[in-house]
């Protein structure tokens, strides 16, 4: 078995498993969380990942997120993937919380010495789906599966479904950073992983990709407008809600939940909305 399982947690009928196995792509291992639902005891179910945002590891929304029990009651596995690898000690990637270590935007690196290494789009879209496969594949259908993420997360959730048409039934967002050319947060990070082509950073942020969509876009995005993140200009939703439009795209959700910010009292107040968002595509049978 080429894992570890540090934790196995029995919640909402189901089991959350912490483990860590290696990653080709970052060359570490990572750790990884993992919902199943209880319906994986008797049959295959749908995948959701959950991508974290800065600072955070699987733990933050497995302990505070509170989205098994709808996970549960709609019968699908939740992946939580860690936000960075850890242990390499590259030089500079320690200095900063929002950059480097929980701070790898999930693209892959091209400047050094990241390259190589933080290639955290690689680990989601090709070695986490693979070990799934390989380890869990009697009990997660990981053909289908959709895709979600806070902040960070929900930056490297829109861009890696909007990246990869067909790979993912659907996306969600809390809070995401919408465009990452024009933040702080995102041109600080873009610079460090990719270097100075400022035009090459357009390839990873959402609101020049979804110019580029074709069809329905299937996108559910919560936004609080008391959080503080919004408010400094490092998320910018309605660049990316101003894009689809110009675009003629239909499918994008974009909610202004008032005086919610940026936590996880906010993710788990919405929690609700964004596995049944996720089931929906996923499952086929009632309308939900
Ligand atoms: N350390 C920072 C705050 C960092 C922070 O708020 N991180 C967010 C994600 S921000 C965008 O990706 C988060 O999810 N934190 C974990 C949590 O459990 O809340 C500071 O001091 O300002």
């Amino acid at each position: 078995m080429s894992y570890t399982t540090n934790a196995t947690i029995h919640t909402m009928g189901g089991t959350l498993l912490k483990l860590s196995h290696p990653s080709a792509s970052t060359t570490t291992n990572m750790a990884l969380s993992i919902f199943l639902p209880p319906q994986s005891s008797s049959s295959k179910v749908p995948l959701l990942i959950y991508l974290s945002g800065l600072t955070c590891s699987p733990d933050n929304c497995t302990d505070k997120g509170f989205l098994h029990r709808w996970a549960s009651s709609h019968g699908l596995a939740v992946a939580y993937p860690d936000t960075s690898p850890r242990g390499l000690n590259l030089p500079g990637e320690s200095d900063s919380w929002d950059f480097g270590v929980a701070a790898s935007f999930y693209i892959n690196a091209t400047a050094e010495p990241f390259k190589g290494k933080y290639s955290m789009e690689d680990y989601v879209t090709k070695d986490l789906p693979d070990f799934l496969a390989r380890e869990f594949g009697g009990k997660i259908d990981v053909a289908n599966k959709s895709i979600c993420g806070h902040s960070m997360g929900g930056h490297g959730a829109l861009t890696l479904y909007l990246k990869n048409p067909g790979m993912y039934k659907s996306v969600s967002a809390w809070a995401p950073i919408s465009n990452p050319t024009q933040c702080p947060w995102g041109q600080n990070a873009f610079k460090g992983y990719f270097g100075g082509d400022e035009e090459g950073w357009k390839k990873h942020d959402a609101t020049e990709l979804v110019k580029g969509w074709k069809g329905d876009l299937k996108c559910l995005v919560d936004v609080g407008t008391g959080d503080n993140f919004y408010k400094q200009g490092q998320l910018l939703p309605e660049n990316l809600e101003a894009a689809a439009k110009e675009t003629g795209l239909s499918g994008l959700t974009m909610r202004y939940q008032d005086g919610y910010d940026h936590s996880y009292y906010f993710i788990s107040t919405f929690g609700e909305d964004h596995v049944k968002h996720a089931a929906k595509h996923l499952l086929s049978g009632p309308s939900l």
